[in-house]
């Protein structure tokens, strides 16, 4: 595939990114890149000359024994025996990146923190993005929580927001986290199902735990199934504490939000990828920092003031609740970008190690039970599944200098040169640091209670913001909310657990809990099982979160064509994606030299019809041309790539005799086609008759009232997907 921005302009990028971040230049330290001039070579540097036959031997007519005295091929199995680490005990599927963090307006008054204060600086990041409960091999798209993973290579040392796509979680407190990652995970007896919570186990556990009734309703959302990594909030979920230089200490949480604006795929898109694109969201991450397209959020805080921590009807240090942005809104103050891909997966992404616990003055905990439990797991888990040393790994590693008495362990590779290595020490070496030179000192809050296993008593109350949440859904999400549980409860084969949840649904709202139960084979409940106090918030709903400016950048158009497409209408869209910084896709029956009409012009597609599915695009065009669409009205498979864009409310846009393999493909009434020069827009189809050259203007205004074929194709695709076609079952009655 084409690169948008050459390769030498982002490798200028990336030197002043890694001169200015230290990050990069830090890292350079570990990297080797292979040169003309090197040889093959043992693990200790000695050249060899065969590394394909064991020693053995041997006699032109007889394959005798292998010798044990090989040290080559001995040293080359027993590497590769141990190629394998522990994968990470949840979220052990993700992919990641590097970029820069900037401070757009001081945060001074409500921290010390330079990370947050000073706004001519450029703190490099790196972010791994992961799905919680599936395997290492497991699929991106499956409908799961996503994990959102920042370390911020401070100049004060490692900052790490361990967070997730979803802002609450389903627990309180974090003894039971083994608990719902075993209900999630695969069933103990046979290791079924791989990453998906529609199970028994699942569905029991959040039955029998009432707290985790606000989580699984984000979770059944759309919110589940992202478009993109680059398309998802970033919330920090727990409470965290900010320290201003007066002393004065505030509670937050942490925001992060898309430029791109907040889209998720829908489910049966989904359920496709997980087989034909099992690299779905990796990819897209890599495909679009490689073409230069770099994914960006606003990094924002809600801010509580200590003295109003108990104003809320809630608990604010309860994990299973957010601060409705209605009563705290998002005070956004920074900008992230992503805009270096790892050289190496292994030692960048799979060895990167998170933990809530890593924190820079400036920063605090909060006493949320949930966070301080998480505070003890990482580092532990870090333990065993890298080893003692695990900090000193290149990605792990701070960028600011690291000094202490910590000592030896598996692996060692610093070589502290000193005769002491212990404080107090006569002398006076590697002296703790006064909180004028940055040491951290830790925020004297006064603490008061009995020793008990017990929480407050706000954190009793589970329901209020499951039914905020559905309240404020839009429809579109509330329909796919109830298709979410009806898919789920579907698997589960036990009754008392399909039965139960309607019961628990029916808590949230009548309505929802009687169409899922009917689609489930439960008993239908009559009577709510709590008044729904009609409250709704901002902030909820993904329709909150729009692009910032309507955009088609980064997205995916794929383009169909077959022997004698027209010419015109092809290069002139082709030309202006790549214009749009969009990414076009040429699918035709072959991967195979595809002629246009007249027989001037030809292309190499990137894909056939086959091998590339509508799945993996974001919108869809067919240019004209007699022989063409005539070869493409014959072909199922092409037919099948419009309807199946047609049913996941894709934009799909069609000129000249493109026109015809759309009616032929929907045969909806409904949907009205262009018959002449006028570019016509219906249902997110967006067709054109007669074209001439100059219909395909070079600025295209993404506008809604903008009247060009190519106006309304972008806006139609930046607005995501169509969903008047859903709403008015338009989707339904086709068949994909
Ligand atoms: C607010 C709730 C939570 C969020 C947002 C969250 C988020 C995450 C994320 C994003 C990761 C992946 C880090 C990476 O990319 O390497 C992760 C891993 C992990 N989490 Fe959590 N988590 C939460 C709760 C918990 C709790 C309560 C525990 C345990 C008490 C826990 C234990 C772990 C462990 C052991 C890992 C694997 C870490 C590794 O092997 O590197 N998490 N979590």
């Amino acid at each position: 595939m084409s690169n948008i921005i050459p390769k030498t302009v982002q490798a200028a990028q990336h030197a002043v990114l890694g001169s200015k971040g230290d990050k990069i230049a830090d890292m350079e330290k570990n990297t080797r890149t292979p040169t003309d001039n090197d040889r093959l070579t043992s693990d200790f540097g000695v050249r060899q000359s065969n590394t394909d036959d064991w020693l053995r031997v041997v006699s032109n007519d007889h394959t005798g024994p292998s010798l044990l005295e090989d040290p080559f091929a001995r040293e080359k199995i027993h590497r590769f025996d141990h190629e394998r680490i522990p994968e990470r005990v949840v979220h052990a599927r993700g992919a990641g990146a590097f970029g820069t963090f900037r401070v757009l307006e001081s945060a001074e008054d409500l921290t010390f923190a330079p990370v947050l204060t000073d706004t001519s600086r450029e703190t490099p990041v790196f972010i791994r993005f992961s799905t919680v409960l599936g395997s290492r091999g497991s699929a991106d798209t499956v409908r799961d929580v996503r994990g959102f993973a920042v370390k911020f290579y401070t100049q004060e040392g490692n900052w790490d927001i361990v967070g997730n796509d979803i802002p609450v979680f389903f627990i309180q407190d974090a003894m039971k986290f083994p608990d719902v990652i075993h209900a999630g995970k695969p069933e103990p007896h046979n290791e079924v199902p791989q990453a998906s919570s529609g199970h028994n186990n699942f569905w029991d556990f959040q039955f029998l735990h009432p707290e985790a009734t606000h989580m699984f309703m984000w979770a059944m959302s759309d919110r589940g199934i992202p478009r993109s990594y680059r398309m998802m909030q970033g919330f920090g979920v727990n409470t965290f504490t900010l320290i201003n230089k007066e002393g004065k200490r505030s509670f937050v949480k942490f925001h992060f939000t898309p430029e791109l604006g907040v889209h998720s795929l829908v489910w049966d898109e989904a359920l496709k990828l997980a087989g034909q694109d099992p690299d779905f969201h990796r990819k897209d991450l890599w495909e679009a920092i490689e073409n230069g397209v770099y994914p960006k959020w606003k990094f924002g805080v809600q801010v509580v003031k200590e003295e109003d921590e108990h104003k809320f009807d809630f608990d604010i240090l309860d994990a299973t609740k957010v601060w409705p942005e209605d009563l705290i809104p998002v005070r956004y103050f920074g900008e992230l970008e992503l805009n270096r891909n790892p050289d190496e997966f292994y030692t960048q992404i799979e060895q990167a190690a998170f933990c809530t616990s890593h924190i820079v003055p400036g920063i605090g905990f909060s006493d949320d039970p949930l966070l301080q439990g998480r505070n003890f797991s990482y580092f532990d888990t870090q333990l065993s599944r890298l080893g003692v040393n695990w900090q000193e790994l290149p990605v792990n590693r701070p960028v600011c200098p690291v000094m202490n008495f910590n000592r030896d362990g598996a692996m060692r590779h610093t070589i502290d040169k000193s005769t002491v290595n212990y404080w107090p020490n006569r002398l006076q070496a590697v002296k703790p640091a006064s909180h004028e030179e940055g040491g951290y000192v830790e925020y004297a809050a006064k603490i008061e209670g009995i020793k008990a296993r017990a929480r407050s008593s706000k954190f009793k109350e589970f329901h209020n913001q499951a039914q905020l949440f559905w309240n404020s859904m839009s429809q579109v999400e509330r329909n796919h909310i109830a298709n979410a549980f009806a898919f789920e409860l579907d698997h589960c084969s036990d009754p008392v657990v399909y039965k139960r949840m309607a019961e628990r649904i029916a808590e949230i709202d009548l309505g929802l809990a009687q169409q899922v139960a009917e689609m489930v084979g439960a008993d239908i409940p009559t009577k709510a099982g709590r008044e729904n106090h009609g409250k709704k918030a901002p902030g909820l709903s993904q329709f909150d979160f729009p692009p910032v400016k309507p955009t088609i950048a980064s997205r995916r158009v794929a383009i169909i064509i077959a022997d004698g497409y027209d010419p015109v209408a092809f290069n002139a869209v082709r030309t202006s994606v790549l214009a749009s910084k969009a990414i076009p896709m040429i699918i035709a029956p072959k991967r195979s030299t595809i002629t246009a009409e007249g027989g001037k012009h030809s292309i190499f597609p990137h894909h056939h019809l086959e091998g590339f599915r509508s799945t993996m695009v974001d919108a869809v065009f067919v240019p004209g041309g007699k022989e063409s669409i005539a070869t493409l009205s014959k072909n199922g498979r092409a037919i099948h790539w419009i309807r199946e864009a047609f049913g996941h409310l894709k934009t799909i846009a069609a000129t000249g005799e493109g026109v015809d393999l759309l009616q032929l493909a929907f045969q909806l009434p409904s949907i009205q086609l262009s018959s002449n020069e006028e570019a016509v827009e219906s249902y997110g189809v967006v067709t054109q008759r007669n074209v001439k050259p100059e219909n395909f203007s070079e600025t295209v205004e993404i506008a809604k009232e903008a009247k060009g074929f190519l106006d309304k194709f972008y806006y139609s695709s930046a607005q995501h997907r169509n969903w008047a076609r859903e709403l008015d079952g338009l989707n339904a009655m086709v068949a994909y």
